[in-house]
């Protein structure tokens, strides 16, 4: 299908059908100016079937590695142990591959050399953050500090390698327990399927070896919040987010949402913010 610009309808492959993937599913099935959900990578097929059965035009079920050619847009939705499953098989063949385990992007960055030499391209939303506008346009200019504080509640944070590793018990806690400060880096490792945000926000400012971290489990808390200080040449910033948790308790609603934003700006005529 062609649109009024004679471009073709961009076609979106999503690997995850958990959940950030569903939210991406139905509003790609709902509709996104020039783009079409084309083809589906699960785990175990059975147990998306109704959900597939569900779609005004059902997308194919692929395997991972086939994502990247039946879909010029690949949105890897899944753990980040599969990230470079999802991702190399895409930019390898010259497609555009959104991640939002970004966290896992640090192990892996040879992968955006890999999109490079091929014409590929990795985009990583801004996720369950706020602000990445911003920390991109200072990055223009000379950042001088980046300091970014969560607060999860506890179910946002068990099984966190670097809570079991260092035996510590959060369950009984009555009152907030800084677990841990130190770079975005160290935080992906220790807490990778929590802290993508401090990710993302190191590859949108001044890299993750310079972002300082700071991490609570508190128990006073119902929301995943972030709050991110940034001190530019151009700017003096602070910014906070209070993210209801979705399903999973330890992704925030906002994530589905913000991919879908990212989405609908591939083909927009109006876009708004970087
Ligand atoms: N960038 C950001 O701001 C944020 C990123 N995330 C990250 O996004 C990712 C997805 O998060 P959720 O949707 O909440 O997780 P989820 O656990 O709800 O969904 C992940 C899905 O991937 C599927 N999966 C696992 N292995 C697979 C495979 N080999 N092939 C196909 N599917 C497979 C699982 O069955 C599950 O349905 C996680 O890595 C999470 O840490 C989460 C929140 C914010
Ligand atoms: O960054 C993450 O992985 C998740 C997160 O903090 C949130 O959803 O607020």
């Amino acid at each position: 299908m062609t649109d009024q610009r004679g471009q073709s309808e961009l076609r979106v492959a999503i690997a995850g059908l958990g959940s950030i993937g569903t939210k991406i599913a139905t509003a790609l099935d709902h509709g996104i100016e020039g783009l079409a959900l084309s083809a589906v990578a699960v785990r175990d097929p059975a147990k998306h079937q109704a959900f597939l059965d569900g779609l005004n035009r059902p997308p194919q079920v692929l395997s991972l590695d086939q994502l990247g050619d039946a879909a010029d847009i690949v949105v890897e939705c899944a753990p980040s142990s599969q990230l470079r499953a999802i991702v190399e098989p895409a930019v390898k063949r010259g497609k555009a591959a959104v991640v939002v385990s970004v966290g896992g992007l640090l192990d892996n960055f040879d992968l955006v050399d890999l999109a490079r030499a091929n014409g590929g391209r990795i985009l990583v939303p801004t996720g369950a953050l706020i602000g990445l506008d911003a920390v991109n346009a200072a990055a223009v200019g000379t950042i001088h500090s980046v300091k970014m504080v969560t607060r999860k509640p506890i179910d946002g944070l068990k099984g966190a390698p670097f809570i079991v590793q260092n035996n510590i018990d959060i369950d009984n806690l009555r009152e907030p327990l800084k677990l841990f400060e130190g770079t975005a880096r160290e935080a992906a490792k220790g807490f990778p399927a929590n802290l993508n945000v401090a990710v993302a926000l190191s590859l949108a400012g001044v890299g993750p070896d310079r972002t300082m971290v700071q991490i609570w489990a508190d128990p006073t808390v119902t929301r995943n919040v972030h709050r991110i200080e940034v001190e530019a040449d151009s700017a003096r910033f602070s910014m906070s987010i209070e993210n209801i948790p979705s399903d999973n308790p330890k992704t925030g609603l906002i994530t589905a949402l913000s991919v879908i934003a990212l989405l609908r700006k591939q083909r927009a005529t109006l876009c708004v913010g970087t």
